[in-house]
């Protein structure tokens, strides 16, 4: 069924539906997931083409065959290929399955094969990855001394350089370098290829070689000054990466290979230790972390645990042991068994938001350490350390008291101040605990750093008033239904964010009966916030992944890191209370270098001291794409003529979003505020199909009693009425 069609009955406009992308997110095929790919000398001297040279087939997508977690990339306008026949259609990945591809591991006799440092900084720079090593003292005390003692700018620039040195480590060229070079466990190797991974993306490439073999990656001179542990040199990372870019897998494939390395070292009897927390803020990121994660340990043994409520750590060796006890003397760990305690729950990697771990460590009598791990990966770092997050971070963060604890932060956003805060958390751990060793802190930014990514399409709309955003976001839905000025388009499956919870739910009544039941009417839209239940969420959730939702209307709960692989859109309904925050919402779409994602914003007259942030986002993000200024949706006068919110003004926005906004509910006809600035900015609880009832009921009563009245004023204009008609 094509949804196009059914959306669009009534209307016959061609004009539109010629200006639509021909490509879409929602298509599912991408020549390679690299943002940048300039044609570049290879290491062997080889063109490097995008795509990899593979052929078209085995390019889908930028990997080949099954990625295993939600099937198919979603394609809601193909027709659905029966299962047997999909299969087949994907011989590579059941070849996949059946032999082990992975090469063999590199042995200690075998030198690895690694590229000249003139040729790594080439490839480093032609896919804009810029690392840096972070100074060893507080990079706050070292850019203040900077500004302080040197008054000549060369020299200034002189020293800063030397405090934050640039570096060009090892790229990592393919997925199947992981093994051969940096010896990742086969299995891992294994599951990789059998989702189909083969061209790293930029953070991956940057990323990857740092983390697995740091040493290898820096080369021999540049790593001597990297502290060792009993794993060999380590360091902390900060890597900022756009949306969409598999970050994911930039710090699930290290920590899962340590966690093998360490079980076949046999740390612990069972082999189950708490080795990597990763932290990330909401629920449905978390799970989606736990997913991948699985994935990826597939056959290792193992244990990937996401957190749930009045789930009990173990965190000590005492707990483990405890674990084990309680486990043994019932036979099984059933959680939910009447009147026992929730057993301690093992596991190698622990997926959790910050509040549900924070509050199972320190609900115990004495708050839980956690020894054993050794790694802390913080996803969406910026948001953790935010006020709002930072201090059950912290808390986490401490409870790790393990010296040689690693800390990896990853954001498609990451400020100098919260860069600043995390180097200097890790300075000031080490004071703390008096650590002789100190892990260095690798900075590795990818593209341009807080910027949205350059391979979808933005568009600023002015919508003037609430009614009119409203009136624009059903054009939007109704995409042939004509306007002439050539309005765009947005194919479904797409995002709707508003500003808080009552607008999401006051815009998914009024659009509730806005899709045909052709086309599977009101079951099509959904609203999903955090007020919802658990279960709703999910369930909210596996049916936008599935492809039964449509249209999903959401808050900033969705801005961050969840991946729908085949979303064609994001409508900003409500300008975004940030710079960062418009970044993360628009990249719900174009994940993976997918390329014809849509990203609207509506504005209104009361937006307007705040959109500047927006437009200058857009128009450096279509500068990145390498759009001519003239093609530039963002004029130069247009910038030029919005007014600069002062700083404070951006503090409040982001705090707590556009003021006349924040109620977000219509009471009816009776607020008391009718007609103010306000209510002008309410949605109506009411669908606009169930208003259209009302209206009609309405005007039939009044018309109703107007004929009435006029029947009597005829009757008794013709005398009818005061005729005698007698007693009985
Ligand atoms: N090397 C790769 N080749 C092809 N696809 C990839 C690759 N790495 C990751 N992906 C896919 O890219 C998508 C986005 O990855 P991921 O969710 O890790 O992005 P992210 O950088 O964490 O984004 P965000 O900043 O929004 O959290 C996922 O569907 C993932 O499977």
């Amino acid at each position: 069924m094509d949804i196009l069609k059914v959306l669009s009955r009534a209307t016959k406009n061609k004009r539109a539906s010629a200006t639509r992308p021909s490509k879409f997110p929602s298509a599912g095929s991408t020549e390679t997931p690299q943002l940048y790919h300039d044609a570049t000398e290879d290491a062997r001297g080889k063109k490097r083409k995008r795509g990899g040279g593979k052929t078209e087939e085995q390019a889908h997508d930028g990997r080949d065959g099954d990625d295993g977690h939600d099937g198919e990339a979603l394609d809601f306008f193909a027709p659905k290929p029966p299962k047997t026949k999909a299969k087949s259609q994907r011989p590579y990945v059941a070849e996949a399955a059946q032999t082990d591809t992975s090469p063999p591991a590199r042995t200690s006799a075998t030198p690895p094969e690694l590229l000249e440092e003139g040729e790594c900084r080439r490839i480093l720079q032609s896919h804009r990855l810029k690392v840096t090593l972070l100074p060893r003292t507080n990079p706050i005390a070292v850019k203040a001394k900077v500004k302080k003692a040197k008054k000549n700018k060369a020299t200034k620039e002189a020293s800063t350089k030397a405090e934050f040195r640039q570096i060009f480590p090892q790229p990592l060229s393919s997925f199947s370098d992981l093994r051969k070079t940096y010896s990742i466990s086969g299995r891992v190797a294994e599951n990789l290829a059998q989702q189909g991974y083969q061209i790293p993306t930029e953070v991956q490439m940057g990323s990857l070689p740092l983390l697995l073999q740091p040493q290898l990656a820096l080369g021999k001179d540049a790593a001597r000054d990297l502290a060792t542990s009993t794993e060999g040199p380590q360091i902390n990372l900060l890597s900022v990466a756009p949306t969409g870019s598999g970050k994911t897998l930039a710090f699930l494939i290290p920590v899962v290979n340590q966690a093998i390395q360490r079980r076949r070292k046999g740390a612990t009897d069972d082999g189950h230790s708490l080795d990597a927390i990763i932290v990330a803020p909401t629920k449905e990121l978390a799970s989606q972390i736990v997913n991948e994660a699985k994935k990826l340990s597939l056959g290792t043994g193992i244990r990937v645990v996401g957190m749930r409520k009045g789930m009990r750590v173990a965190g000590t060796q005492d707990d483990v042991q405890e674990s084990d006890r309680e486990q043994d003397e019932d036979g099984n760990d059933d959680p939910h068994k009447p009147g026992r305690q929730q057993p301690v729950t093992k596991a190698d990697i622990l997926i959790s938001t910050p509040g549900l771990l924070l509050s199972s460590i320190s609900s115990r009598e004495e708050n839980v350490h956690l020894p054993t791990v050794r790694t802390l990966v913080l996803d969406e770092a910026d948001v953790l350390l935010d006020p709002l997050f930072r201090d059950q971070t912290f808390g986490i963060w401490n409870a790790c008291t393990r010296p040689e604890l690693t800390v990896t932060l990853w954001s498609a956003t990451m400020g100098s101040n919260i860069e600043n805060l995390a180097s200097s958390t890790i300075q000031s751990r080490r004071q703390r605990l008096g650590l002789k060793k100190e892990f260095r802190t690798v900075r590795l930014v990818v593209g341009l750093k807080d910027s949205a990514i350059p391979n979808i399409t933005h568009h600023l709309t002015y919508a003037a008033t609430e009614p009119g955003k409203l009136l624009a976001l059903r054009q939007l839905l109704h995409p042939t239904a004509g306007t002439s000025s050539g309005n765009q388009s947005l194919r479904p499956p797409f995002l709707v964010f508003t500003q808080t919870i009552p607008r999401a739910v006051a815009l998914h009544s009024e659009l509730l009966y806005d899709i045909s039941a052709q086309a599977g009417g009101s079951s099509r839209i959904a609203v999903l916030h955090s007020d919802l239940s658990d279960s709703s969420r999910d369930s909210v959730m596996t049916r936008f992944r599935n492809g039964e939702i449509w249209i999903l209307i959401t808050t900033d709960i969705l801005s961050r890191g969840v991946d729908f692989r085949g979303v064609n859109g994001v409508v900003n309904y409500d300008v975004p209370n940030s710079g960062a925050a418009y970044i993360h919402r628009v990249g719900r779409t174009g994940r993976a270098g997918r390329d014809g994602g849509v990203a609207v914003t509506f504005y209104t007259k009361e937006d307007i001291p705040y959109v500047k942030n927006v437009a200058n986002i857009i128009a450096a993000s279509e500068k990145q794409a390498g759009k001519p200024p003239s093609e530039a949706s963002m004029q130069k006068w247009f910038l030029d003529a919005l007014p600069n919110p002062s700083k404070e003004e951006k503090k409040q926005l982001k705090k707590h979003g556009v003021e006349a906004r924040r109620g977000g509910l219509s009471k009816g006809n009776t607020t008391k505020d009718k007609g103010s600035r306000r209510s002008k900015m309410l949605i109506s609880t009411r669908s606009g199909y169930e208003r259209r009832l009302e209206h009609n009921r309405k005007g039939a009563i009044q018309g109703s009693k107007r004929r009435e009245k006029e029947e009597m004023e005829a009757d008794h204009d013709s005398g009818k009425g005061s005729e005698f008609t007698g007693f009985n």
